[in-house]
């Protein structure tokens, strides 16, 4: 079985690659980083070591890579053969693999019938189906009724902290133990890709949620918040008592809106939450807080981990979050200079002033109740009263 998969980064090599090869797939990685391509295709294998006390090593075998930048032919021939084509390239960069996909599906359906699934792995709502449409930008009208009755985008919600890579060995890669992976089975072509860790569900809106608006809620309040303490990493982070009391008020929220809208057991929910903020602690992790909050312009938009259940809070309680709209509060002022949403959110404060960037980045209209207690916690936040 042949699976084509796009990044061969953190979660692409320690986490979807090593589900695929312990389900027994042969796992071409598609990048555009030519070292980690000539070395997979050097070793053919890689490590990936559980970040726990165990320290266990798992050797990820049949592996091999192909740079999408240089050989795109090659890319579009793998489509054209693969039973199983997985993404893990971050949210932007889905438009960017969208033509060779499209290429390749063409080429597929010239030669075959067999159906294919497509399943985007990123951290957002409908990452799969914003691939398809972008695919689907790349065809003619009349293609489009064919594709759809042979080929799958089912959205998908992914869970493993996967940080950044130190290591010696350039393919190592170091992961939490915990994973999680849900795919939604309603949109599946053919038969279910069999792959050990997925959990095909029929309804994957709570899962995402759950999981967007809890890990990943609470995951930038640590990076976002510690980022303005000074700290480097979460697990330093979370160490500030404040900022551990912060989170667990910011995924009570959460937790309240979630259980409102999908029913959710709150003791079970409780647990969730727990077991979450565990896993921040994990002190065989060094995760940085400019990794967690990378991309800040992504992660304050309207439907992301901030945003999203602010405003969803309100609706749903009629009460006004106050502990994640600190968080949001606190993502206005990440001013890290090596990442260009940052560094775009900033300039943009600068010329236009705090209340419009809310405005533009959150969509959270100006004047309302959510974009004035934004505001005055930016306020509080940026005269110095911090958590620490
Ligand atoms: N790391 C985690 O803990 C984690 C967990 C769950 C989900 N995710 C999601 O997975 C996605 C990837 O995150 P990551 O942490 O692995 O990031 P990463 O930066 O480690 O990996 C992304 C990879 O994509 C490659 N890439 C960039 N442009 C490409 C292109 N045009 N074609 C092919 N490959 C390209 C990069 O070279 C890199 O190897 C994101 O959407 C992220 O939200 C990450
Ligand atoms: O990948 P991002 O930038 O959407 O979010 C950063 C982290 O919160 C994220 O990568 C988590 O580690 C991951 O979602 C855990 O499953």
């Amino acid at each position: 079985m042949l699976a084509v998969h796009f990044g061969a980064g953190n979660i692409g090599r320690g986490f979807i690659g090593n589900l695929l090869f312990q389900s027994g797939y042969q796992t071409v990685f598609v990048d555009v980083n030519q070292e980690i391509v000539d070395l997979l295709n050097e070793k053919n294998q890689y490590t990936v070591v559980l970040a726990d006390k165990s320290q266990e090593e798992l050797q990820i075998r049949n592996v091999s890579a192909v740079n999408s930048g240089t050989d795109p032919d090659q890319v579009i021939e793998l489509i054209a053969n693969a039973d199983l084509v997985t993404a893990a390239v971050g949210p932007n960069i889905l438009p960017f693999i969208a033509g060779s996909i499209a290429e390749g599906l063409r080429k597929r359906i010239a030669a075959n019938d067999a159906p294919l699934n497509i399943i985007a792995c990123e951290n957002m709502i409908g990452g799969s189906t914003l691939l398809k449409e972008k695919v689907y930008e790349k065809l003619e009208e009349s293609e489009k009724q064919l594709f759809d009755s042979r080929f799958g985008f089912p959205d998908a919600a992914v869970d493993r902290i996967v940080p950044n890579q130190s290591n010696e060995d350039k393919l190592m890669v170091k992961v939490e133990p915990f994973y999680e992976w849900a795919v939604d089975e309603t949109k599946i072509i053919g038969s279910r890709p069999e792959v050990e860790g997925i959990t095909y569900v029929e309804d994957l809106k709570p899962y995402i949620e759950r999981k967007l608006f809890t890990v990943n809620t609470g995951h930038a309040a640590a990076a976002y918040i510690g980022y303005q303490a000074g700290m480097r990493t979460i697990d330093e982070a979370m160490k500030i008592k404040e900022l551990q009391e912060l989170i667990q008020q910011t995924l009570q929220e959460t937790g309240r809106m979630l259980i409102s809208k999908y029913a959710f057991e709150p003791e079970e929910h409780q647990k969730y939450i727990e077991k979450i903020v565990n896993r921040f602690v994990n002190p065989y992790i060094t995760d940085e807080v400019t990794r967690v909050g990378r991309s800040p312009i992504r992660k304050l938009g309207p439907a992301d981990r901030l945003v999203s259940p602010a405003v969803q809070y309100l609706q749903l309680t009629g009460d006004v979050p106050v502990s994640l709209t600190r968080v949001i509060a606190s993502a206005f002022l990440y001013d890290y200079k090596e990442d260009p949403d940052a560094v775009a959110i900033q300039e943009a404060i600068y010329e236009k002033g705090i209340e419009r960037a809310i405005e533009q980045f959150t969509g959270i209209e100006a004047g309302s109740i959510l974009s004035e207690t934004v505001l005055d916690h930016y306020h509080q936040l940026k005269s110095g009263i911090t958590i620490k």
